[in-house]
């Protein structure tokens, strides 16, 4: 199966619990909870988002006919930017990556040597196999993928208190500011609350601070 995807660079990690941490991020184009187009934004079931996931046409992006071909592309960013293959690892983001991911890309990646984690909507059930998974809930949208590694909540959504979430099966949770007009009071709100609730920690988007990808 052909792959769509947006971007592929390497730069570290900026959120959750590997952050600072070397990686290839392959973010695929396409999302189901918007269309990425402005004017569509308003009446989008996600609206706060910071991502251009449109097209094929950012650094490192095209189609890719195979997975043996993406894994290829994956392996030729890392070892520019690597000196240890050993340490291969891969966020596949987007757009939304679960609408694209499929046993045969995860094998390819693994048989290249890469640890894969994910950064998803959960609104798509996860295949086998991935080794980290990030859940980042939405509204208007069904939750599918309940368990993973880390679940992390863009804070505050009306609609999506953190108490929704405590009991579901994962190893980490994160509150990540809204970013946006509003990001201070976010991020004030946010410490607020990880400070009356400790199970919750803060995910700051590191990369923006320091001005990397
Ligand atoms: C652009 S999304 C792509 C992956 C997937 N579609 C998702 O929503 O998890 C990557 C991460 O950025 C987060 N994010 C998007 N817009 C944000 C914003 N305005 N402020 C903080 N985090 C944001 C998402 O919640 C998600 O954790
Ligand atoms: N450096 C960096 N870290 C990230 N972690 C999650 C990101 C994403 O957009 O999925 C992201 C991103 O866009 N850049
Ligand atoms: S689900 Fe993820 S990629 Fe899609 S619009 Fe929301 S934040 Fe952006
Ligand atoms: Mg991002």
């Amino acid at each position: 199966m052909p792959y769509a995807v947006k971007e592929l660079f390497a730069t570290l990690q900026g959120e959750g619990a590997h952050t600072g941490r070397a990686s290839v991020f392959c973010r695929f184009a396409g999302c189901n909870l918007w269309s990425g187009r402005e004017e569509d934004r308003h009446k989008a079931a996600c609206q706060f988002c910071d991502t251009d996931f449109i097209g094929t046409d950012g650094e490192g992006g095209g189609r890719f006919a195979t997975a043996e071909d993406l894994a290829q592309a994956l392996v030729t960013c890392w070892d520019q930017a690597s000196s240890e293959p050993e340490r291969r690892y891969v966020v596949f983001t987007g757009g939304e990556p679960l609408l694209q991911i499929d046993d045969a890309l995860v094998a390819a990646v693994h048989e290249a040597g890469f640890e894969i984690a994910i950064e998803s909507n959960g609104t798509i059930r996860a295949p086998e196999g991935i080794d980290w998974v990030c859940i980042s809930p939405k509204p208007a949208s069904t939750l599918v993928q309940r368990s993973g590694q880390e679940l992390k909540l863009v804070f505050p959504q009306e609609a999506l208190p953190p108490e929704l979430f405590e009991t579901w099966d994962f190893t980490h949770f994160w509150l990540q500011p809204m970013d946006g007009p509003d990001r201070i009071e976010n991020t004030q709100k946010a410490v607020a609350y990880c400070l009356k609730n400790p199970r919750w920690r803060l995910s700051l988007q590191t990369h923006k601070l320091i001005g990397i990808p």
